[in-house]
């Protein structure tokens, strides 16, 4: 890991920390494009070959149904079963209270405005299973889908060594009424969803986390076919912002935490103090030796920084410009530093606060913009699911109260049709 002081640092060297841009980035663009482009000239047959070749598994089929996703899920051990029925419960919770009605108003006499929620209809959710299966992800993403009322669920995830999905991956598919899980991962996924092939239907839109073939995918196929997308969700982050009331132990199961999703996860870690880095970078050497996926998160810390400010608003300055995908408080004054955030994915606050608890059960959404994204993008919720219609509706008053206004503005566009349309109105209606 990298240390940095902030006051040495020039504007450079904190915009190229902030760029976290991977040396093989161009690499991956171009690798993409070509099984992007494969997909949606050979469907099917493509998504086959790359299973074998990406994944290692003979596919004859690329799906499992009802059926078999409910013997796999049969397996699953009862301590699992209940701890993802908590999960359910408290992620439905939090994105069933985003549901609300919205009033109408009354801009001028007459004149009646509101929105109203419409459900997208055929949305595709990615689940990642290449280095770790992610049950969790399937209930971030399949627990709004269903809420938001969503007609199709299109579910694709990698296969695993047995050609079929794991049986955590299958009881959630049981919880949400989901009947098919597709046996895709990676970019070739993404190209199924957004084109369609002969097994997986075509969506309007793909949400989910991944690693870089699939984010880069989804940028891709969002600007090349009818498909929108979440948002970037790639490679974890984490940005621990400490003080002198952090405990180094929890700090270090904090960035250890997200190393282990992939060695191109970025772990940050701000410190007010210097003893606070070395005390940190002392307990991730105890507490990886502990870890199965010890190489992965090693490599992944030997490429993170930690920044040593003067003081947690300094701090804040740096993680503003950073926009993680998470940021943890580890400090007792979380409450005066909320007002300073402006640009992180999700926020947990105070020591007793890991990450860990909401990228599974407390609730919140854990796909999360990443890449310096959550500066515009926010995380995945109730909103992602939904298209808000706007309606309007013009009384005869309103219409004599809004006219005069609208024709001013048409003419001074110079759009007479716009005008007319007005006017002619006016005139049917005895006003002029
Ligand atoms: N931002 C978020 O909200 C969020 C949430 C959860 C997970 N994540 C991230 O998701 C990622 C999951 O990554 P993963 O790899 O475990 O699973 P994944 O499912 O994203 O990717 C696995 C697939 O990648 C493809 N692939 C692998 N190597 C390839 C290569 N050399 N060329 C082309 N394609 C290749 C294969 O098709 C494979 O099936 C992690 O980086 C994790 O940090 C992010
Ligand atoms: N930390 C991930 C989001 O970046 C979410 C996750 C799933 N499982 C464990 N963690
Ligand atoms: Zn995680």
């Amino acid at each position: 890991m990298k240390i940095y002081s902030y006051t040495d640092l020039t504007k450079q060297e904190v915009e190229s920390i902030c760029l976290r841009q991977l040396e093989d980035d161009v690499t991956i663009k171009e690798r993409v494009k070509t099984i992007v482009e494969r997909v949606k000239a050979e469907g099917d047959q493509a998504l086959i070959d790359y299973a074998l070749n990406f994944d290692k598994v003979n596919l004859d089929q690329l799906f499992i149904d009802q059926q078999e996703i409910r013997n796999i899920a049969s397996a699953i051990p009862a301590g699992a079963k209940a701890a993802i029925d908590t999960a359910y419960r408290n992620i439905k919770a939090f994105h069933a209270a985003q549901l609300y009605r919205e009033g109408k108003t009354e801009t001028m006499p007459g004149v009646t405005c509101w929105r109203e929620t419409r459900a997208i209809e055929r949305v595709g959710l990615y689940i990642p299973g290449g280095t770790a299966v992610l049950p969790s992800t399937f209930l971030m993403l399949g627990i709004p889908a269903v809420l938001a009322g969503c007609k199709e669920i299109v579910v694709c995830s990698p296969p695993q060594k047995d050609g079929k999905t794991n049986c955590y991956l299958a009881y959630v598919a049981t919880l949400l009424g989901i009947e098919r899980i597709y046996l895709a991962g990676g970019a070739q996924a993404v190209a199924a969803m957004a084109w369609g092939t002969a097994s997986i239907p075509k969506v309007d839109k793909i949400f989910g986390p991944g690693n870089r073939y699939v984010t880069q995918a989804k940028q891709l196929v969002q600007g090349t076919s009818m498909t929108a997308i979440d948002m970037p969700a790639g490679p974890s982050e984490v940005l621990v912002l400490a003080d002198e009331t952090a405990n180094s132990s929890y700090i270090a199961s904090d960035l250890l935490a997200q190393a282990e999703h992939g060695i191109d996860s970025q772990t940050i870690l701000v410190a007010t103090s210097s003893k606070i880095i070395d005390e940190t970078l002392a307990e991730i050497g105890v507490q990886l030796k502990a870890l199965p996926r010890q190489d992965i998160a090693a490599e992944a810390i030997k490429n993170s920084y930690a920044v040593l400010v003067d003081n947690l608003e300094q701090g804040m300055e740096f993680s503003n410009m950073y926009a993680p995908e998470h940021l943890i408080i580890a400090s007792d004054k979380f409450e005066q530093l909320i007002p300073l955030i402006s640009n992180a994915g999700s926020v947990f606050l105070g020591n007793l606060t890991p990450e860990s608890a909401g990228d599974y059960a407390s609730g919140t959404n854990h796909t999360l913009p990443t890449s310096g994204f959550a500066k515009a993008y926010s995380g995945v919720s109730m909103d992602s699911f939904v298209k808000k219609i706007t309606f309007q509706h013009i009384t005869p008053r309103g219409l004599r109260k809004i006219g005069s206004t609208v024709e001013v503005l048409a003419e001074a566009e110079g759009l007479e049709a716009h005008k007319n349309a007005i006017t002619i109105r006016l005139k049917e209606n005895g006003h002029q």
